[in-house]
């Protein structure tokens, strides 16, 4: 992404486009007023209801299909006949499924022989992917092992988490002072400051300092919305309030619904909650997380173009010498992998212990699977970059450094 010549802001202004995937209805649902579109705090509508009106619009748009398949069951039903499919078959789905998305384990050769004489520069998702996935966000911790695993390899390749967490919360979950992070789905970015023409000027981009007192850019395309995120935020509280199980969490520019802890049976109930939000405010809209629904600003920002942001901040877009690489779970994360991907321009390692369609070019299991390689990484490149070590063993045939 070019800085100097993009400088117009990615939110998306006047007219608004009453988007059909905003809300994933088809059309005929669409005629609710467009009020609730200005961002002066006065007009914001605040009209909480206890109890959605009708759970019909949830039910017909795809939803809760999308909400059923966000996480998928350890165990698969044939259609029909209530019986658990053998584990087996499962492996067997999930190793045909590797012939497209390659073990990252096993192409590791592959991929550092690509990455000779090239900068890597990292990127990685927090939830599911440096945490395992558990009932409570709040105790989503990342082991001492894989916080120590990235901390070695950010002190050769430049690293940053970006997470649809707040930016604190998951500085706070990493608590690694080397890395950059991007909050919100990157909606809020500390970046390098790069000392170069483009940084002049860029509307949604200050200089700021750090925890450290270093300076830093701070970039928050979606400012405008904060006061706006809030009241959905309070007010999708009060409407859950008595559904069991559901947590709502304000990211600062987007906010999230929680349904993991939520019986089945009620997910039509959260749904609409959430879908009756969407009506009041037509300038935000609905993503799909694991277990969770994601309200945020209609504008033009997603992971992927944090990525093609941090990259140029860092000074590393447009080059043949580097070699980005994504490493992350869920919907939010292909954005990511498709600039990449698109770009042709790097590689994109999906965390999934299922089969699932990605813009990812390989894959890993879970996150102690991110781990490994990881640690793997470090110790092949320190000895590649830094002792002129041809790499040629196989994975796992490795001593300790
Ligand atoms: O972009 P990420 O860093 O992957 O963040 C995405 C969401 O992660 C968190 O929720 C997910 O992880 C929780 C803890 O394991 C789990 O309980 C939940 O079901 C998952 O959806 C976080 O709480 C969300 O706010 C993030 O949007």
């Amino acid at each position: 992404m070019d800085l100097k010549s993009n400088h117009s802001s990615p939110v998306l202004t006047d007219p608004i486009p009453i988007n059909k995937s905003r809300l994933g209805i088809h059309s005929n649902l669409l005629s609710y007023p467009q009020s609730g579109g200005s961002l002066s705090p006065g007009k914001y509508k605040m009209t909480p209801r206890k109890k959605p009106a009708k759970l019909d619009d949830v039910r017909s748009n795809g939803w809760l299909d999308a909400m059923k398949s966000s996480s998928p069951p350890r165990k698969k039903l044939i259609k029909g006949f209530n019986i658990e499919v053998a584990a087996d078959d499962i492996d067997i789905a999930y190793h045909s499924w590797m012939i497209k998305y390659p073990s990252a384990l096993k192409s590791f050769e592959q991929i550092s022989k690509h990455a000779k004489n090239k900068k890597i520069a990292v990127f990685l998702d927090y939830d599911g992917t440096l945490s395992p996935i558990v009932d409570d966000p709040d105790r989503a911790f990342m082991s001492d092992a894989m916080r120590s695993a990235v901390r070695n390899v950010a002190k050769y390749f430049p690293t940053a988490i970006i997470s649809g967490r707040s930016r604190d919360k998951v500085y706070e979950l990493v608590g690694l002072t080397e890395l950059f992070y991007a909050g919100s789905h990157g909606m809020d970015i500390i970046g390098p400051v790069k000392h170069t023409e483009s940084d002049d000027g860029h509307p949604n981009c200050v200089r700021s300092i750090d925890q450290e007192g270093k300076e830093v850019n701070l970039f928050q395309p979606a400012r405008e919305f904060i006061p706006m995120i809030d009241q959905v935020f309070r007010t999708l509280v009060e409407n859950t309030k008595d559904i069991k199980g559901a947590k709502v969490e304000n990211h600062k520019f987007c906010t999230s619904v929680h349904y993991r802890n939520v019986e089945e049976k009620n997910w039509p109930i959260i749904a609409q909650c959430v879908h009756d939000i969407l009506k009041d405010y037509p300038r935000l809209r609905l993503t799909h997380g694991r277990k969770v629904l994601e309200v945020r600003p209609v504008i033009d920002w997603n992971k992927g173009k944090a990525v093609e942001f941090l990259l140029e901040s860092l000074g590393l877009s447009d080059r043949d010498d580097v070699l980005p690489i994504y490493i992350g779970d869920d919907k939010t994360d292909e954005d990511a992998f498709k600039v990449l991907k698109e770009g042709n321009m790097g590689y994109g390692i999906l965390v999934s212990s299922v089969p699932k369609e990605s813009n990812a070019i390989f894959s890993v299991r879970d996150p102690s699977e991110v781990q490994n390689p990881y640690q793997e990484l470090y110790i092949r490149f320190f000895r590649f970059y830094l002792v002129g070590e041809e790499i040629s063993e196989g994975i796992g045939e490795m001593e300790e450094a």
